[in-house]
């Protein structure tokens, strides 16, 4: 076997994942559609294969280290690019009902096709802005888990996302550098949305050994009516 996919099954299953011959088949062909529709639009800087595994798989599946993803249901991703984290979360578990969504359309045409080739069921990609979507019955104050990783600011995520998680879900906010001064500047955006900070989980990369942090939100109370804002608004002016 290669060497990525040996240290990946073996990492994993020091974290209690076991993946069987299919899940490996699905990654192998996740990393060689992504390669293949990189050649025609912009998905990923990253694509040498060790890379792809550690730095776009592993990191996404770190999730499931800081919590049991089987008593999750439904997970919404904003800001999934090329499908990350859901894409190798619903790998891995794939009694989770996904959907993701982002804002560009190349994007989700890549994760339709994507899904099908893997035979990835119960996954539904919307295009659209996060903030547009969540103003929907269907979406609002509806997931058990919803995640973002590198997509905003936290002050800015909590406005995209927190509208998405049901009373008592959680958010998790998928970040490289240490995001102990955005929850900071996050505070007032935490409590319009009624989220608050229940942990700050830290790992490295196994090779590469950079930091990786996930800010861990639980949702206190239901959505308040004013949100979310207008699209456009939150990044002129954020709640800080
Ligand atoms: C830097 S990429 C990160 C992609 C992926 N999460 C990852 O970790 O590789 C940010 C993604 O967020 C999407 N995005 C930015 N603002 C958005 C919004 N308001 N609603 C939905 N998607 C948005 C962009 O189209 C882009 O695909």
């Amino acid at each position: 076997m290669e060497a990525a996919l040996t240290w990946f099954q073996e990492r994993l299953l020091g974290q209690g994942i076991e993946l069987t011959d299919l899940q490996l088949r699905q990654f192998e062909d996740y990393h060689r559609i992504l390669v293949e529709w990189n050649e025609k639009m912009n998905l990923t800087g990253i694509t040498e294969k060790a890379a792809v595994y550690e730095k776009h798989f592993y990191d996404s599946l770190s999730l499931a280290f800081f919590t049991d993803l089987n008593l999750v249901r439904n997970l919404a991703d904003i800001g999934s690019g090329a499908g990350f984290p859901s894409i190798p979360l619903k790998i891995c578990f794939p009694h989770l009902q996904i959907t993701i969504v982002d804002s560009l359309n190349k994007r989700i045409q890549f994760l339709q096709h994507l899904c099908e080739e893997l035979k990835l069921d119960h996954v539904s990609c919307l295009h659209g802005r996060a903030e547009d979507i969540a103003r929907s019955m269907e979406h609002r104050d509806a997931y058990d888990l919803v995640t973002a990783r590198a997509v905003a600011r936290l002050a800015v995520l909590n406005e995209f996302c927190l509208p998405f998680v049901r009373k008592g879900g959680h958010f998790a906010s998928m970040k490289g550098a240490d995001p102990k001064e955005e929850a900071v500047e996050a505070a007032k955006s935490l409590k319009e949305l009624r989220g608050k900070i229940v942990n700050i989980y830290d790992m490295k990369l196994p090779f590469e050994q950079s930091d990786r942090h996930v800010v861990w939100i639980q949702k206190l109370d239901s959505t308040p009516k004013k949100y979310p804002r207008k699209a456009g608004t939150p990044l002129k002016s954020p709640l800080i």
